[in-house]
């Protein structure tokens, strides 16, 4: 038998409404430990209200959620967590080591300072007064904030926005260091390169529902969609006519094409054309199976 994967934190059914808005729709979601699991959708999917049922900051009308085991706003499940939300209220007159130190106090065995400070690239700004920091060394701090607890479990809220490329490739190298160690990550973000680096499963919101769910693979392999670019002097007239060729385009010397068999159509296309070169073969990102995944809820909503 497969050993069960030890569940962190749960929402079953969770309902959650502003007025007449219902924000989370009967909503299901497991984090496992040592899993890196991002949290996907269009602004006002229900992410950020996902984060804050499981952070006890707000309640859910209904459903049930669970953190450890416990209610969220228990304050031994809150000690095992730790969180890097949108925005981030720190007092302005703090240094980051003053602001380090009194974080590091909320917890039972807290990492010591230097080694939050090197894992999130902070240990130049120490001396540094929070406020005086820019947008993006901000951000770097508060992710060492978050991590300096030792968590079991970390919720980052687009923790990259605002920070330059070796800024987000040092967060990722961290970030993969945590899950190696067995802590669980819910990541929500809009930068999809983000959620292919780093996550092992992904759930795709849309009106407070779960639009899909699985590995970074298997949403991807929902857009059937292989896309090949070549050099070739074959009619894309033609082309288009052959099985499982769904679009045929030309540009310049080069031919593309759309294809759900690109095995197929491979093969057929290089007895075809022996001068064929330049061959590009590239599988559908999790961009546009994303972007598929919520054209298809809306059109499902517009028909219903
Ligand atoms: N405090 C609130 N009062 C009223 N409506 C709210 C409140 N918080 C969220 N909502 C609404 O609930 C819905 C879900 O919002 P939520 O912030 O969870 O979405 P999100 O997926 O995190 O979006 P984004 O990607 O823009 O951060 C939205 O329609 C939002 O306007």
């Amino acid at each position: 038998m497969i050993p069960s994967v030890a569940v962190v934190a749960s929402l079953s059914g969770a309902i959650k409404r502003y007025g007449a808005l219902t924000a989370l729709d009967g909503l299901d979601l497991m984090l496992h430990r040592g899993e890196l699991l991002a949290l996907l959708g269009p602004n006002g999917a229900g992410k950020s209200t996902a984060i804050s049922l499981l952070l006890g900051l707000t309640r859910a009308d209904a459903g049930k959620v669970e953190l450890f085991g416990k209610d969220p706003q228990d304050i031994d499940a809150r000690r095992r967590i730790g969180v890097m939300l949108q925005s981030a209220f720190l007092p302005s007159t703090l240094t980051v080591s003053e602001l380090l130190r009194l974080t590091m106090s909320y917890y039972p065995a807290p990492r010591s300072m230097e080694e939050s400070a090197a894992m999130a690239g902070v240990s130049d700004l120490l001396s540094r007064r929070y406020s005086a920091l820019s947008g993006g060394q901000q951000r770097r701090v508060q992710f060492a904030l978050a991590l300096c607890g030792r968590p079991e479990l970390l919720f980052l809220d687009e923790p990259t926005v605002g920070m330059d490329i070796d800024a987000r490739q040092k967060l990722w190298v961290a970030i993969r260091r945590l899950v190696a160690e067995g802590c669980a990550v819910v990541l929500t973000t809009h930068y999809l390169e983000e959620a292919e680096a780093l996550a092992q499963r992904v759930v795709v919101l849309g009106k407070g529902r779960v639009l899909s769910e699985g590995s970074v693979d298997a949403l991807r392999s929902h857009v059937a969609v292989t896309r090949i670019r070549c050099s070739s002097d074959l009619d894309v007239v033609a082309l288009a006519q052959w099985p499982h060729v769904s679009h045929a385009e030309r540009d310049g010397a080069h031919i593309h094409l759309h294809s759900d068999a690109p095995e197929n159509v491979l093969r057929r296309l290089l007895d075809a054309d022996p001068a064929l070169s330049e061959l590009e073969v590239r599988r559908a990102g999790l961009a546009e199976a994303f972007t598929e995944l919520t054209r298809e809820s809306a059109t499902e909503k517009e028909a219903a």
